[in-house]
């Protein structure tokens, strides 16, 4: 698992380190890490220049002395100083470890044209305007010498993109575009986080010396690794009934396809045994695609709700199906919400829930539930009156300062993280928000980020395979943030092999979930302890 902390941890242990190591070491550690990658990527890009922009903090620091480290191994360094204080405004004892190395000075405060075409030069460029202690956003000065750095030079970011929140919250697009960061310690949340995760480029983690194993992370993503420790493994005792029985609400005469999608892929998830609730066509279908499937209700430990489900259909099979999402919803088992399910959520449920939107499903579920008139919540589901609500839990739907305005998908899009938190606050449940980077949140855990995913994956019918791949792992017992993150890891890695670089179909991705969770589970096992 990487684990990504909060400036405010950085800053604690970094200054817990400081009082046990001499004056400087942790930015000698930090600067020799960073003209160690540097060096190497000169060597990878064939480059012979270099030039670090420097700002006025320690970022600035940690680039003048990895400049006078790559100065003295013979690469062609210079340095440009960014801050209006020009020499006086830059880490005085690291200015004067360049220049003795060799490093050619341009301050851009005494010849703004001169810093520019040094920018310009230089085939690989070291970002250290601002790190950690940056606000979001370039300053006219730095954006200018952003602007020229040569489209074929390889930018590494030092610890962080400059311009970008290092928090992660907000977006910015006046940022350094980075090839790469090399960041001190841990990552910080920016780097995973969909805000700040393209302009982060490739992320290696240099070690200063800093503990932060015991520090609660703020933005955690699985790796491969983790399949491993997390996923349900049956053993001897087990029986199809003990290993968890999954029902699906799923699939419509509009819609059957996702029946079958979502049904396949909780079946290559391995589940214990799966119930299919449906109308005729996706019955039909599910019987043909996924024998192992039983059709009809009974006992399940939980529920996947809402792939392919027609909320408008009047036929009496669609009513029976649509009755059967809600008591699923209304019932005290773990329940995934996908889709058409969605539409049928009105606020808390008291067990374990996964709500899958993606944005534009997420903006109007958040419109609806905000604007719903305080004090109509009975925080049942559906209406079915049968209750697993915890009645008056923080207020009906009463919330953030922006309640009852309407939320649009590029508002969900423009800040994801912001608009996941606010889903989760008002529902108690496990948000996962679909994108390029999905999020995972749940209240009082650190919110998870999976990007394992290529872009083919944006493709009809994707999002279906995940909810099975979920329910399955509901079903076998995993929190709703746990399965959420590990279903959207498996889902993503098995979309990326299915892909190898070309189109992906929805159905390939479902049939390479029984191969990827095994080769995930082969690697785990030999893997040293
Ligand atoms: N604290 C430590 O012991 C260590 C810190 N390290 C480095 O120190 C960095 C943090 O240093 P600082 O706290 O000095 O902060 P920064 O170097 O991130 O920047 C703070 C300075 O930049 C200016 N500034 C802020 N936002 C700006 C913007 N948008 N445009 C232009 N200028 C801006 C501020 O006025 C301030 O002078 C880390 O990111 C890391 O690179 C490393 O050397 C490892 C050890
Ligand atoms: N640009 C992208 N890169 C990688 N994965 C993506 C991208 N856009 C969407 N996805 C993923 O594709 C899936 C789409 O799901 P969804 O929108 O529910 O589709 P559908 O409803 O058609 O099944 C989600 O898992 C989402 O995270
Ligand atoms: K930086």
């Amino acid at each position: 698992m990487i684990r990504a902390h909060s400036v405010e941890s950085v800053r604690t242990a970094e200054a817990a380190a400081m009082a046990k190591l001499p004056e400087g070491e942790l930015m000698s550690r930090a600067a020799h890490g960073l003209a160690e990658v540097a060096a190497a990527r000169l060597t990878d890009v064939e480059g012979t220049t270099v030039v670090g922009l420097v700002g006025a903090g320690n970022n600035g620091g940690d680039t003048l002395y990895a400049i006078a480290q790559l100065a003295e191994s013979g690469f062609a360094s210079a340095v440009v100083l960014v801050p209006s204080a020009g020499r006086s405004g830059v880490h005085a004892a690291g200015l004067q470890a360049a220049e003795s190395a060799g490093a050619v000075v341009h301050v851009a405060a005494d010849d703004a044209q001169d810093a520019v075409e040094a920018t310009a030069e230089a085939d690989l460029v070291l970002d250290g305007i601002v790190g950690i202690g940056g606000q979001p956003g370039l300053r006219p000065e730095a954006a200018r010498l952003v602007d020229a750095i040569d489209d074929d030079a390889w930018v590494i970011a030092v610890d962080l993109a400059s311009g970008l929140d290092p928090a992660g919250e907000a977006g910015e697009d006046d940022a350094v575009w980075a090839d790469e960061t090399v960041t001190f310690g841990t990552p910080k949340p920016v780097h995973l986080l969909p805000a700040g995760e393209a302009a982060t480029g490739r992320l290696t983690v240099v070690d200063i010396g800093i503990e932060v194993d015991d520090v609660p992370a703020t933005v955690e993503r699985l790796t491969w690794d983790d399949v491993a420790r997390m996923w349900p493994v049956p053993d001897r005792g087990d029986d199809k009934y003990s290993r968890g029985v999954l029902g699906v609400v799923a699939g419509s005469e509009a819609y059957p396809g996702a029946a079958v999608l979502c049904s396949t892929a909780a079946a290559e998830a391995g589940v214990g045994m799966l119930r299919y609730v449906g109308t005729p066509t996706p019955v039909a279908l599910v019987h043909q695609a996924v024998p192992e499937a039983v059709v009809g209700q009974g006992r399940v430990q939980a529920w996947v709700v809402g792939p392919g489900l027609d909320t408008e259909a009047d036929t009496a099979e669609a009513r029976a199906q649509l009755a059967a999402a809600r008591e699923a919803l209304a019932s005290d088992l773990p329940a995934i919400v996908d889709a058409g399910g969605l539409a049928l959520v009105e606020g808390r449920r008291a067990a374990p829930t996964v709500l899958t939107p993606h944005a534009g499903e997420l903006a109007r579920l958040l419109t609806r539930l905000e604007s719903a008139p305080a004090g109509t919540d009975d925080r049942t589901q559906g209406g079915s009156g049968a209750a697993a609500g915890t009645p008056g839990a923080g207020g009906p739907l009463s919330g953030p300062a922006d309640a009852g305005t309407e939320v649009t998908a590029a508002d969900v899009k423009a800040d994801p993280l912001r608009h996941a938190r606010r889903l989760a606050a008002l529902t108690g449940a496990t948000v996962l928000l679909k994108g390029a980077t999905t999020l995972v949140v749940t209240e009082g855990e650190p919110v998870r980020s999976q990007a394992d995913a290529p872009p083919w994956l944006a493709t009809a019918g994707a999002g279906d395979v995940l909810s099975g791949v979920i329910g399955s792992l509901l079903a076998a017992g995993l929190s709703p943030h746990d399965a959420a993150s590990l279903g959207a890891l498996v889902h993503g890695v098995s979309a990326d092999r299915a892909s190898g670089g070309g189109p992906l179909r929805a159905l390939a991705v479902a049939h390479g979930i029984r191969p990827t969770v095994r080769d995930l589970l082969a690697r785990g096992r030999s893997a040293p302890a």
